[in-house]
């Protein structure tokens, strides 16, 4: 599967994941009515104006990106409804040919690890049947719990050829309370993508490896240094846009070969109707807002990309 993504960035020459994180604020009032009509208020009908409000976005982007980012917890908010919804999503961006990242962050002991790769990126067997539960191509995972918590990923990633990004320096304002603690002398993100790589070399598909990282575009620095620590592992960028990420930073995060990183933004595509810059095209016209935003988006990424 990593080797369908670099293609599919090459393709595109977008490296760009479009994070699906519907909110209901977000979905346009004309959607959520007509769910409200067809449902009621209720869980049933708040997973129904999300996946209506998904399929608008997918349908308006899915030629212009090489990949997709669900991230569950948006679905998981509404209940089975909701995870009936994230399943939905997930199908129908495979339809549409798009990679798709299950943004799940699991980890635990192995046997619950097991269970966790196996519903996401593997394969179930029920008596003589055999199932695929989600069917992502990939899946985040968090590495606390170390080597017998990521093997089972590893496992299911080589039996299915599909892969894995583990979090080793994460967006978020408070990443450094623990991740930037020094081990001996060292910052322990710095010992995670030491990990990371070595899990990857026996993970390797044509030029990258299948098990990729996560490292936040809110710290560049940071970004520069990890490259070089793990130049086969793919970059999944996120905290480009709403959390203050900007392109200029971003060229460090690539390799010389203009890969090896994919940058996300969620609510910067998927809500770009309710900025400034996109309002006229209004509420009916969202998706076509988000469109326009894929492709401002390659240019400031593909920009800085020309003169790295
Ligand atoms: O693994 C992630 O994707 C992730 C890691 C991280 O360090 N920071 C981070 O923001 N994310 C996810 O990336 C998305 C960012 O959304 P926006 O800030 O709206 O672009 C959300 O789905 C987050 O859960």
């Amino acid at each position: 599967m990593i080797n369908k993504l670099v293609k599919k960035i090459e393709e595109n020459k977008a490296p760009i994941v479009v994070g699906l994180d519907p909110m209901l604020s977000y979905v346009p009032e004309f959607l959520q009515k007509k769910a409200w009509e067809q449902y009621g208020e209720t869980l049933e009908g708040a997973a129904e104006a999300i996946w209506q409000y998904n399929k608008g976005i997918i349908d308006a982007i899915y030629d212009l990106v090489p990949a997709v980012k669900p991230q569950i917890a948006m679905y998981e908010q509404f209940g089975i409804p909701g995870l009936e919804a994230f399943k939905k999503t997930v199908d129908y961006c495979k339809e549409k040919d798009l990679v798709v990242i299950g943004d799940v962050k699991r980890g635990d002991i192995g046997s619950t690890s097991t269970a966790y790769a196996t519903a996401h990126i593997g394969k179930i067997k029920i008596g003589n049947n055999s199932y695929v539960p989600f069917a992502e191509d990939f899946m985040t995972v968090n590495p606390y719990f170390g080597i017998d918590g990521i093997k089972p990923y590893l496992d299911v990633c080589k039996e299915e050829k599909r892969g894995i990004f583990i979090l080793v320096k994460t967006s978020n304002p408070s990443s450094g309370e623990f991740q930037d603690q020094l081990v001996d002398g060292k910052p322990l993100y710095e010992l995670v993508a030491r990990k990371v790589a070595k899990w990857g070399e026996e993970c390797m598909g044509d030029s990258y490896s299948y098990v990729g990282c996560v490292i936040g575009a809110t710290y560049p620095e940071m970004g520069k240094a990890l490259r070089e620590i793990m130049p086969k592992q793919y970059i999944l960028v996120p905290g480009y846009g709403a959390q203050g990420g900007k392109a200029e930073d971003l060229a460090p995060y690539f390799n010389k070969d203009g890969l090896g990183a994919i940058i996300n933004s969620s609510r910067g595509i998927i809500a770009a109707y309710k900025k400034p810059e996109y309002a006229k095209y209004g509420e009916t016209s969202y998706a076509d807002a988000s469109r326009q935003a894929v492709i401002d988006m390659r240019e400031d990424i593909n920009r800085v990309l020309v003169s790295h």
